[in-house]
């Protein structure tokens, strides 16, 4: 096999994990791409599937296998894990998928696994510190999509508002993947100028940015509430992260970052940008926030403390 050929593991082929799929042969990105799943017909039948869509963009060895075949991936992608039911929200899913990723990381470590470990299963935050806890591999290997999803829904939503497209705003949403996030606006830019001027030359008030950082909060909801999940956001932030990671980009990115020192929080990981490349995260960015975001991200890391405790307690019994 030829050199410098790169590969990519998904555990976890359901809406999220295949829609990944799809999205990662949309983008040619990963020569060999090995997909993983308790339900082993689904990832046969996805391979079979989107073997049929490299004709259009580039050929790539995907199929169904299993965790022996992790072990040279330069990438490991965790989607698997119960999704949020109506009414439910994200830290309700804690205990049962705490179990799964512990089923999941004892086989993958097993493999010999050596690469980066991506985590998107909910609630994604604690998901990612179990990740790291049960394999003990390094920090900078394992880390999550965090706030990425939720940043992207805060560009599109400003976007809207102020008529520039989505990527030329530099804005994150921070803290949990959840109810608790917040908008880091002070620390927000458009086109060099400070986003708060910005928004206030295109008449947008303080009560319109605290109900767009509202409806970003609640935008999840109100997908499962349609149509039972979401996915394809999702699937490209994860993507794009990828990207990062296979490309060696030293990109600015919001992901679940392990903290250890930034924000004075330790022990953690939290939505935050961070410089993504080959090796995982190189370092964490730490955004000058303004009181009010200071004190959100403080109480956004005590509910995932609080909810971390109880889960791995929980894990014990
Ligand atoms: N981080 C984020 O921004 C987002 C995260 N999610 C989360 O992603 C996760 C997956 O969501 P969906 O794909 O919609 O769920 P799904 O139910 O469609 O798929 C879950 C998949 O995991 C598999 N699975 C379960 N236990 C497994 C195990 N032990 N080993 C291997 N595979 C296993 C199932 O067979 C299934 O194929 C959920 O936890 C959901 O909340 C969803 C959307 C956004
Ligand atoms: C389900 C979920 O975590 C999201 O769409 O943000």
């Amino acid at each position: 096999m030829a050199q410098n050929r790169q590969k990519v593991a998904l555990i976890g082929d359901g809406a999220v994990g295949s829609s990944y799929a799809f999205a990662m042969m949309q983008q040619g990105l990963a020569e060999d791409f090995v997909i993983v799943d308790v339900i082993k017909e689904r990832t046969e039948g996805d391979a079979l599937d989107l073997e049929d869509a490299q004709v259009f963009t580039a050929p790539k060895n995907i199929y169904s296998g299993d965790y022996k075949d992790c072990a040279d991936a330069d990438l490991a992608v965790i989607t698997a894990g119960a999704p949020q039911k109506p009414g439910e929200s994200r830290l309700d899913l804690v205990n049962k998928n705490l179990k799964i990723m512990q089923s999941i990381i004892k086989p993958l470590v097993a493999s010999g696994f050596k690469g980066v470990l991506l985590v998107a299963a909910n609630p994604v935050d604690i998901l990612t510190y179990a990740a790291q806890k049960f394999s003990g591999f390094p920090k900078s290997r394992v880390f999550g999509s965090g706030t990425s999803l939720d940043t992207t829904r805060l560009q599109v939503a400003l976007s809207k508002k102020l008529k520039v497209s989505p990527q030329s705003i530099d804005a994150y949403i921070m803290g949990e993947h959840g109810d608790s996030e917040f908008a880091a606006y002070s620390a927000a830019r458009v086109g060099g100028e400070s986003f708060l001027a910005a928004a206030k030359r295109a008449g947008l008030s303080t009560d319109d940015l605290t109900k767009i950082e509202d409806d970003v909060r609640k935008k999840a909801y109100e997908i499962i509430n349609r149509k039972g999940a979401t996915f394809y956001g999702v699937a490209t932030a994860l993507m794009r992260i990828s990207k990062a990671v296979l490309h060696d980009e030293n990109a600015i990115l919001p992901v679940g970052a392990p903290v250890d020192g930034e924000y004075g929080l330790h022990d953690l990981y939290i939505g935050s940008p961070a410089v993504i490349n080959g090796a995982g995260i190189d370092r964490v960015i730490e955004v000058p926030l303004n009181d009010d975001e200071k004190s959100k991200m403080q109480a956004s890391a005590k509910t995932l403390k609080e909810t971390l405790e109880n889960g791995m307690a929980n894990l014990q019994k």
